[in-house]
């Protein structure tokens, strides 16, 4: 059984073992589970940032995956961590100085596009990150911009891996077999091979279903930010596999492209409309196995006769370009393009070519997180997602309640 997060009365600002070795600075962020600090460590004065984490499975996950990706240029660094049994960890992290969401926002806000060159830079790097995860088997969950970590010589790093997941034991290393990679991948796709624990989010709060969940072996589906969310995940998908990182891939590539967010839902159900409106209905055409998913039969939207297609998301920007967002966000998981596939696109070594690392543009500070920016990640941390709000600020939709669920109409 698990143990009950420990009392939240411990600051990191009173703990001996952590002020002997660090001094704590201002904080420069706080999330869902974590308050982050500046520090400075005493020894030789290396900025860090000090992650206090107030959820023990959070901590739990982001300390197992840190330590398995260790030594992969682009995932963040775990110095090292702090942990006792009645106390908050504090996990200590290298100090990345802004993020992608903040290249982003300030891009759009200078009202120029992103150079194709700057561009395929930051897409290698987070292809190069998310390789790595996957190649260890570990699910992130919750990939985003604002999660997407930049040093101030322009590497970016994953970050934030307390929704993560290990789907196996580490041993397979797929880069020396891609055989047996796929075949564990192919295990993903049949279901049968991943035990997990309960989850929350900024949406979803953690819950004693959820905990009897892991029991049984099952993901919960309430996981990742809405905007990021993979389809198989809104329609209550508990036994999913990497796939659902290469859908919000596709989503942060789609934003980098036109410096707005692709689906940006105000609730689960206006998510999968938009989604919808964009690709289609989800059919047994679209994904042979798509009926089986646990809310399918619960949520039915009327026929979408036009669907807008990726392309009308993506205007102006090239066929090569509109082709790699559609590598990813597709309905069919197995159908998605996995990160190497993608390091591999002739996409990168057309010209223009990616930039140097260290000709990147970089942001000198953070994109505050309750700003009014086009990406309005604010918002989605306000937004309530217990199922009666699903039908606040709905705009043009009209739902009604069936029998055996909703059925949505579009206008
Ligand atoms: N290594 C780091 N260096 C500098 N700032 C960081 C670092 N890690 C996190 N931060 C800052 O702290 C904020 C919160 O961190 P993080 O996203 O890891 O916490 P969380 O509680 O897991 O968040 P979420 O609610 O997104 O799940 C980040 O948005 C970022 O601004």
């Amino acid at each position: 059984m698990e143990m009950d997060p420990p009392p939240k009365s411990w600051s990191i600002h009173t703990r001996s073992e952590i002020i002997a070795k660090y001094e704590v600075m201002e904080r420069v962020g706080s999330g869902a589970y974590a308050d982050v600090y500046r520090g400075r460590r005493l020894s030789d004065g290396l900025t860090v940032a000090l992650k206090e984490i107030h959820d023990y499975q959070s901590a739990f996950r982001e300390i197992d995956a840190l330590q398995l990706l260790e030594g992969s240029p682009n995932v963040v660094v775990l110095h090292e961590y702090f942990w006792r049994e009645d106390e908050d960890a504090v996990l200590v992290l290298e100090f990345l100085r802004t993020d992608l969401a903040t290249v982003i926002a300030d891009t759009a806000k200078a009202n120029q596009p992103l150079p194709a060159g700057e561009l395929k830079c930051w897409m290698i790097q987070i292809l190069s990150g998310l390789d790595a995860c996957h190649r260890h088997m570990v699910l992130h969950r919750d990939l985003k911009p604002s999660n997407l970590l930049i040093s101030e010589h322009g590497l970016l790093k994953i970050a934030d891996f307390g929704q993560a997941r290990i789907l196996m034991e580490p041993g397979i290393d797929a880069s020396n077999n891609h055989e047996e990679y796929s075949r564990v991948l192919d295990d993903i796709d049949n279901k049968d091979t991943i035990t997990s624990t309960h989850d929350g989010n900024a949406t979803c709060n953690t819950s004693d279903v959820d905990r009897e969940e892991e029991e049984l072996g099952c993901f919960t589906s309430c996981v990742g930010t809405r905007w990021f969310r993979a389809p198989e995940l809104l329609y209550g998908s508990r036994n999913y596999g990497l796939e659902v990182d290469l859908w919000s891939l596709g989503c942060i590539f789609a934003e980098l492209l036109t410096l707005q967010p692709l689906f940006p839902g105000t609730a689960d159900i206006d998510q999968l409309s938009r989604i919808i409106g964009v690709l289609g209905n989800l059919d047994e055409n679209a994904w042979a196995a798509c009926s089986k998913l646990p809310d399918y039969g619960i949520i039915s939207f009327s026929k979408v006769e036009n669907p807008a297609g990726l392309e009308a998301c993506l205007p102006n920007r090239s066929p090569d370009e509109v082709a790699l967002v559609k590598k990813l966000v597709c309905y069919d998981p197995a159908k998605r393009a996995t990160a190497m596939e993608l390091l591999h696109d002739k996409y990168f070594s057309d010209e223009p070519l990616p930039v140097l690392v260290s000709e990147l543009r970089v942001p000198l500070t953070r994109k505050e997180q309750d700003g009014d920016s086009p990406g309005g990640w604010g918002d989605i941390n306000d937004m309530d997602s217990d199922s009666d709000s699903q039908f606040d600020e709905f705009g043009p939709l009209n739902i009604t309640r069936t029998g055996t669920g909703f059925s949505i109409q579009f206008p």
